[in-house]
């Protein structure tokens, strides 16, 4: 398996880092298959995956729910999985137990919390007690409500400094990674270059170590709206639709099941099982 250390000389050699989501025990395999460098069980689960409006409704419970299925789908690739809204926020006894629980539960290799601030205390705390933690800045999914929707960051220079700092300050506290999401390019080139973890952009360009995007979002697997910063592989959901349609089609005009697909018990079997049973 690629860990922390590969990723950290991918950074020094320019080679870039391969992040995709997953949620469930197939796509986890299909990913290790394709040779993904690495999987996030992100809270994203809760709005492609359980219809949720936000992220901020998905629960601890949810999250390794989903976790280990990955994890059983994709034992030889490394593993992070978002903490979600709520878990990281009431304080640090509770922030320190959730975590120990989510990483032993899941066998993660990594948990995943947005924010510096007041985060930055328990990116510390859970480094030091052994958990390797992925930072998050830029657009934060689970902040949407407070910073006016799904809008791209670091518009002003305040707030362009504000980020560097905050990726510096991640970093101090001993984040083994950061996932830097919907900044302008040019930003996140000099945050990616301004710190010595991987950098792993959504949204934010060609310039940062890594690009991670949402499952559901490439394949088109789901009828949900996608983000400008989404590049299409695959057309999964008109696929599904089909199938589902032709389905439907064959119960109802008697196709299916046909000879290929049913059951049969020899003549003499019959009367020796059945008996009378049968008319
Ligand atoms: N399906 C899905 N894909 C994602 O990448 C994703 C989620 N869900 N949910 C959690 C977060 C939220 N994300 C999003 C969702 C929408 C936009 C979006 O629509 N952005 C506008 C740009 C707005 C602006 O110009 O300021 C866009 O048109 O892309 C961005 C990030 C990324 N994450
Ligand atoms: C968008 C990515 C980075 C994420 O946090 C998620 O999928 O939940
Ligand atoms: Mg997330």
């Amino acid at each position: 398996m690629k860990g922390l250390t590969n990723f950290r000389k991918m950074k020094d050699n320019g080679e870039k880092i391969v992040m995709l989501t997953a949620y469930d025990y197939p796509t986890a395999q299909f990913a290790e298959r394709a040779d993904v460098d690495l999987l996030l069980v992100g809270d994203s689960v809760g709005m492609v995956a359980l219809g949720y409006e936000s992220t901020a409704s998905v629960t601890v419970d949810e999250m390794i729910h989903h976790a280990k299925a990955v994890r059983r789908g994709a034992r030889d690739t490394f593993v992070v999985v978002d903490m979600p809204f709520g878990s990281y926020h009431i304080s640090q006894e509770e922030t320190m137990k959730t975590a120990i629980r989510m990483y032993q539960e899941t066998n993660a290799d990594a948990l995943k919390v947005e924010g510096a601030g007041e985060v930055i205390d328990s990116i510390e705390r859970l480094t030091t007690a052994g958990i390797p933690i992925v930072a998050h800045l830029g657009l934060l999914p689970q902040s949407a409500a407070v910073q006016g929707g799904y809008r791209v960051q670091g518009k002003t220079a305040s707030q362009a400094r504000q980020l560097i700092e905050d990726a510096q300050a991640v970093e101090r506290a001993g984040a083994c990674m950061l996932v830097l999401e919907l900044i302008p390019h040019q930003l996140a080139k000099e945050v990616s270059e301004a710190v010595s973890i991987p950098v792993i952009g959504i949204g934010a360009g060609k310039d940062t170590d890594g690009q991670v995007l949402v499952i559901h979002d490439i394949v088109q697997f789901g009828l949900h709206r996608l983000p400008k910063f989404v590049k299409v592989y695959g057309d999964i959901g008109t696929q599904v639709e089909k199938a589902m349609k032709q389905y439907v089609a064959d119960v109802r005009q008697q196709t299916f099941p046909s000879e290929a697909h049913h059951f049969t018990m020899e003549e003499d079997e019959l009367q020796q099982l059945y008996g009378g049973v049968l008319s």
